[in-house]
C-alpha cells in the first residue's frame, strides 16, 4: 500500500491539431488514460486546445465557462482526480488572458491561474514572440488546497522567475506545476 504522502502524478503532452474539439476530445482520452495508470493529480500542458502563437489566441478564446471548462470540470469529476487543467486564452471583460484552471475530484473549481509572465523574447533569426501584445498578464498567484499537498501553479514561462516559486514555498506550497 502506498503512504499517504506518495501519490501518482501525470504530465500529459499532446501534440494539438487546429480543430479544438478534437484537441479536447484526446485531452479528455488521455486524462482517463492517466487515472486508469493511477495518477491521482494530472497536468495538461499550456495552451492545451490551440496551436501556440500569438495569431491563435484570438481564434480560440473562450469565456469562462464554456467548452474547455465544461471538459476539464467533467473530465476530473468522470475520473476522480485532480486536474490542472493546462491553459487556454480565456476572454474576460473583452481582455484576453493565459489561463489554466484547476478542478477537485468532485469537479470543484479549485483555482484559476493567468500567465503573470508573458513570453515576449526577441533572438534575431531564431525566435521572436511577443505573447503580450495580444495577451494580459495575470496579477496574482494561485495555490490549490488538494488532500494530497498543496500546488501552486504556474504556466511555462513563469518557471523562469525564482521569486514566484519561493513565494509559494513560504505559503507551504509541497509542488510546483508549471504547464
Ligand atoms: N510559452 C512560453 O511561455 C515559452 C517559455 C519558454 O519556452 C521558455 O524557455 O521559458
Amino acid at each position: 500500500m502506498m503512504a499517504a504522502n506518495k501519490f501518482r502524478i501525470a504530465l500529459i503532452q499532446l501534440a494539438v491539431s487546429a480543430n479544438k474539439q478534437h484537441n479536447l476530445q484526446r485531452a479528455a482520452c488521455l486524462i482517463s488514460e492517466a487515472s486508469k495508470e493511477g495518477a491521482k493529480i494530472i497536468c495538461l500542458p499550456e495552451g492545451f486546445n490551440s496551436p501556440y502563437g500569438v495569431e491563435y489566441f484570438e481564434k480560440y478564446q473562450e469565456s469562462i465557462p464554456g467548452e474547455t471548462s465544461k471538459m476539464l470540470e467533467k473530465a476530473a469529476k468522470e475520473n476522480y482526480v485532480y486536474l490542472i487543467g493546462g491553459s487556454f486564452p480565456e476572454l474576460d471583460s473583452g481582455k484576453l488572458y493565459n489561463t489554466s484552471l484547476s478542478f477537485g475530484p468532485d469537479g470543484r473549481l479549485l483555482g484559476k491561474h493567468r500567465k503573470v509572465h508573458l513570453f515576449d523574447i526577441d533572438i534575431p533569426g531564431r525566435i521572436t514572440i511577443r505573447e503580450s501584445e495580444a495577451m494580459n498578464p495575470g496579477n496574482s498567484l494561485t495555490i490549490i488546497q488538494t488532500d494530497l499537498c498543496k500546488i501552486g501553479v504556474g504556466i511555462c514561462y513563469d518557471i523562469r522567475f525564482a521569486a514566484m516559486a519561493m513565494v509559494y514555498a513560504k505559503k507551504g506550497k509541497k509542488l510546483l506545476s508549471t504547464q
